[in-house]
């Protein structure tokens, strides 16, 4: 596989790199955004795609919202994206578990480490759940009270067969606690998502990954996870979407998951870009999937092929 390509000004490149694709799968964080923050010419980029016949699907890791709070987050830009264009590690999680995993009826409820978005997509698939935003699990801990009620099982749910680590901007001992319980007790252990930061206001913050990492090393198991690079999301969403995978790009700011996700997908092609958590080296050195095909400076330098 040759090195990764530059093509930030070169619109002949850019040009007949666009036309090889029918659908661009984009990241978000990192990509469109950083937080609040559009970067430069991301709508009139994406309009330009549109104009071109170009299928948009929006595929993001960032499980605190739902399709439907993206939806609007679009609409906040002006950029006009339906909430069924969007395909989250929250909605990969709940038609994972709603689908595929089948939990026992007796072990159907799941213990969420997560924010209001992903109880919104899980809702939507009917799944039990307890944790997540609830109020009453964002409180401090009482070892000599709480920790003898936990391991006697008093302060678990008998019916949780599965805890969901996704990211939480509430974390904390109670929940840790809790989620490292039910694993012990033979709960199915998922991630919407195991990425380590997350971009935002133009900085790095603990990603998912980071917040669930603590379950991970108390209960010494690996999740399985369900946003990118997991080719279960691939498989969903080519079902959903009806991807010719070929005729497919994925746009990404991450290596390990973006890139690595649609070069294992058998995607035609990858752009990475330097706006989220990817330094310039770090593209030039990748080896294997995670080097992506091409890349620029950011999403807005595609603007040059209109
Ligand atoms: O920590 C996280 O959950 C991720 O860093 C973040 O949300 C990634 O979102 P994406 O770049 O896939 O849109
Ligand atoms: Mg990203």
């Amino acid at each position: 596989m040759s090195a990764s390509k530059y093509i930030a000004g070169d619109k002949e490149a850019i040009s007949s790199f666009i036309d090889k694709f029918d659908t661009f799968l984009f990241d978000c964080d990192g990509v469109l955004w950083s937080g609040d923050h559009l970067f430069e010419n991301v709508a009139e980029t994406l309009t330009m795609l549109r104009n071109k016949g170009k299928k948009l699907v929006f595929v993001t890791n960032n499980s605190t919202k739902s399709r439907a709070d993206y939806a609007k987050k679009f609409t906040s830009f002006d950029i006009p994206v339906t909430a069924e264009e969007v395909f989250g590690s929250s909605y990969s999680a709940a038609i994972y578990i709603s689908r595929i995993l089948n939990l026992p009826a007796e072990k159907s409820t799941v213990f969420l480490v997560s924010e209001s978005g992903t109880e919104t997509e899980f809702t939507a698939e009917s799944i039990k759940f307890i944790g997540g935003s609830d109020p009453s699990y964002r409180r401090p801990i009482d070892p000599p009270i709480d920790l003898p009620k936990i391991q006697s099982g008093e302060l678990l749910d008998p019916t949780v067969g599965a805890v969901v680590l996704a990211l939480d901007f509430n974390i904390n001992y109670l929940k840790m606690a809790l989620a490292t319980a039910y694993v012990q007790r033979g709960a199915v252990l998922l991630a919407t998502n195991s990425d380590p930061t997350l971009p935002y206001a133009g900085g790095l913050f603990p990603g998912a990954g980071s917040v669930g990492a603590g379950v991970l090393k108390a209960t010494r198991k690996e999740p399985v996870v369900l946003g990118k690079p997991s080719q279960a999301m691939m498989d969903a969403i080519e079902g959903k979407f009806k991807l010719d995978r070929g005729r497919t790009c994925m746009v990404g700011d991450r290596l390990d998951t973006d890139v690595r996700f649609g070069n294992e997908g058998g995607l035609g092609g990858t752009l990475a870009v330097l706006t989220g958590v990817t330094e310039r080296h770090e593209i030039e050195e990748a080896e294997g999937t995670m080097r992506p095909s091409v890349f620029v400076d950011k999403l807005g330098d595609l603007l040059i092929a209109e």
